[in-house]
């Protein structure tokens, strides 16, 4: 790999602090052509699909990359922005919100592991502005090897062929943070204050393959916390709440119980009223806006459902934006010239 040229360091630049906010990713447009590029990128990780790449590659080209794109594109059409894609929408808000409530002389940037801003990208703007102290929050709460560990393996290889390397702290993780439960809890709380409360509520979690987790990827153990958390805030019991599973892709087994499955089952187990809230997901993206709150709702009322409540991610959420400028700074010090108080 080849090293990159770079101006030499100046002493001031070893501290500039920089602060790059990940998340996975998009296509540029709801379509095939546009869809098939970024899923190429994302499905060719051995982080996300771990089969030996002579076995996934006939899979992937011959198969996966031919007529997925068609199917996702409309999925994602159904949910586009006139601003485009949701996932990127809200990541750029989040960004001018943590950037307002952080002093200017720390850098802030986001990149996608899978599209444009890129890692790589980033890294080389927060590289010219003379970063040399970089911290990278993924913005996966629960840390998974495929979602987290994907983020940080970009970030890493840029590393790689860096001449003058950067510090580098990363967040793995930040599913039981204070701030971060009080912000889901809160507005799931006056979510349903103000349209009524379910039989149950729903936490449901992006998946990951069952051979993932078993090969020790503790993030299913990550996302119950998270709901247990949430659900003692709000003072739920058991009965309650489930934790499940959604957006399974191909045919191995995933950790369970399915979200799916749920929404055939829970209408014949007598609940008929029932909220779906997705704390994974810290922005509405197509899983959630497409998979949950219309697909989701459709499979319910179908299985004998009859009132279905999404709760939206927390996105732009200004609690949730100070539980993550909390992050940032917790994770910050050492570093900062001042100490927190001085921050704020
Ligand atoms: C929240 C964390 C995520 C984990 C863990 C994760 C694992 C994972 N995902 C796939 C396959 C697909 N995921 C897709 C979309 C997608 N996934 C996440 C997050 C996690 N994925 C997000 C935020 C999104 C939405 C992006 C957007 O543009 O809105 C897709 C693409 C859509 C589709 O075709 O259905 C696929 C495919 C695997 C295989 C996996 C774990 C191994
Ligand atoms: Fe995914
Ligand atoms: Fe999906």
């Amino acid at each position: 790999m080849k090293l990159y040229t770079e101006p030499e360091l100046s002493f001031e630049q070893q501290n500039k602090i920089g602060v790059l906010l990940v998340n996975l990713g998009t296509p540029d447009a709801p379509t095939a052509e546009a869809m098939k590029p970024f899923l190429k990128r994302f499905l060719s990780d051995a982080r996300v699909v771990e089969l030996p790449k002579m076995l996934w590659y006939p899979i992937l080209y011959g198969v996966v990359l031919p007529l997925r794109p068609k199917v996702s594109a409309a999925n994602y059409a159904r949910v586009w922005l006139k601003e485009g894609s949701p996932i990127k929408f809200f990541t750029e808000k989040q960004t001018a919100g943590v950037r307002e409530r952080l002093p200017s002389s720390l850098f802030i940037e986001y990149a996608m592991t899978y599209s444009e801003p890129s890692i790589a990208q980033a890294i080389a703007k927060l590289k010219a502005a003379g970063v040399g102290r970089l911290l990278v929050v993924p913005l996966f709460p629960q840390y998974a090897s495929s979602s987290s560990g994907g983020a940080l393996d970009k970030v890493f290889k840029e590393l790689q062929q860096q001449r003058n390397q950067m510090s580098v702290r990363t967040v793995s993780r930040f599913y039981n943070h204070e701030g971060y439960i009080n912000a889901l809890a809160d507005q799931i709380h006056h979510y349903r204050e103000q349209h009524g409360m379910g039989d149950k509520l729903m936490f449901s979690f992006h998946g990951i393959p069952l051979k993932q987790h078993q090969a020790g990827d503790s993030y299913p153990n990550e996302c119950r916390a998270t709901a247990k958390l949430v659900a003692e805030k709000l003072g739920l019991s058991e009965q309650d709440y489930v934790v499940s599973f959604q957006s399974r892709f191909g045919r191995g087994k995933w950790i369970e119980p399915s979200t799916q499955t749920l929404f055939n089952q829970l209408p014949r187990q007598g609940v008929k009223k029932l909220d779906v809230v997705c704390p994974g997901f810290v922005s509405d993206c197509v899983e959630t806006m497409e998979e949950i709150a219309i697909s989701g709702r459709e499979e319910f009322y179908a299985a004998g459902g009859e009132v279905y409540h999404y709760i939206p991610c927390l996105n732009a959420n200004a609690d949730w934006l100070d539980a993550l400028v909390d992050v940032i700074k917790e994770n910050l010090l050492g570093w900062l010239k001042y100490d927190l108080e001085d921050l704020k």
